[in-house]
């Protein structure tokens, strides 16, 4: 799918799949060196909140992450950074979101890892306006768990929901202020870098 199409399914939907988003050597590479981040120990609990409301919570997620500094890209990084740059462009031309700048890190949930239901926009700070996750994972199969679970508002008040699974190469694009949802307890390793495209400066 061509960025093109994701900001189409973006303005007509609101969110969009697309498998295969990067080919399988960039993915294995992007997996490697985050492996190597994780094990010189540069990932961090992850938490929730900004500022003086950032809090760490385990009860409400567990998985761990370590921030890119978008100043000081590995190559690898700054691939990763160049394909968002374009979608980001892509998007500003048929979503007119002004879309100015983007942040990323990388995500490992370990098992039995999760984050509950939740908005990706901060509460007094909505400057995060579309999320993009990427999945590095090997192959996955349903019965390791770690779904994203999307909430759909449906008929009559009524709400719908789909899961996705974090399938090596998939990217899922959505409105960080419109789709609620979780991430389900995961049985396995479960990596990924989540992006954000925000409407202000760096
Ligand atoms: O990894 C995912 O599928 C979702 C992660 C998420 O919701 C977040 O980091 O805000
Ligand atoms: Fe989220």
């Amino acid at each position: 799918m061509k960025n093109e199409a994701i900001a189409n399914a973006l303005y007509e939907q609101g969110w969009c799949i697309v498998d295969d988003f990067i080919g399988e050597d960039f993915r294995m590479a992007l997996l490697k060196e985050q492996q190597e981040i994780l094990d010189h120990g540069q990932f961090r609990h992850a938490g929730i909140g900004k500022g003086d409301d950032f809090k760490i919570k385990p009860e409400i997620r567990s998985d761990k992450v370590s921030w890119m500094d978008h100043r000081l890209l590995t190559p690898l990084q700054s691939k990763y950074w160049a394909a968002m740059e374009e979608l980001r462009m892509a998007i500003n031309q048929r979503c007119f979101l002004g879309l100015r700048s983007f942040e990323a890190h990388f995500a490992m949930y370990p098992p039995g890892s999760f984050y509950l239901r939740h908005l990706d926009q901060f509460q007094d700070v909505k400057y995060r306006v579309v999320t993009a996750i990427l999945y590095l994972n090997e192959e996955w199969d349903e019965g390791d768990g770690g779904a994203v679970r999307m909430y759909f508002p449906g008929e009559n008040g009524e709400e719908s929901n789909t899961d996705i699974y974090p399938k090596g190469g998939r990217l899922v694009v959505f409105l960080s202020g419109e789709i609620p949802h979780e991430v389900l307890p995961t049985r396995r390793e479960r990596i990924s870098i989540t992006g954000w495209f925000r409407d202000i400066e760096y």
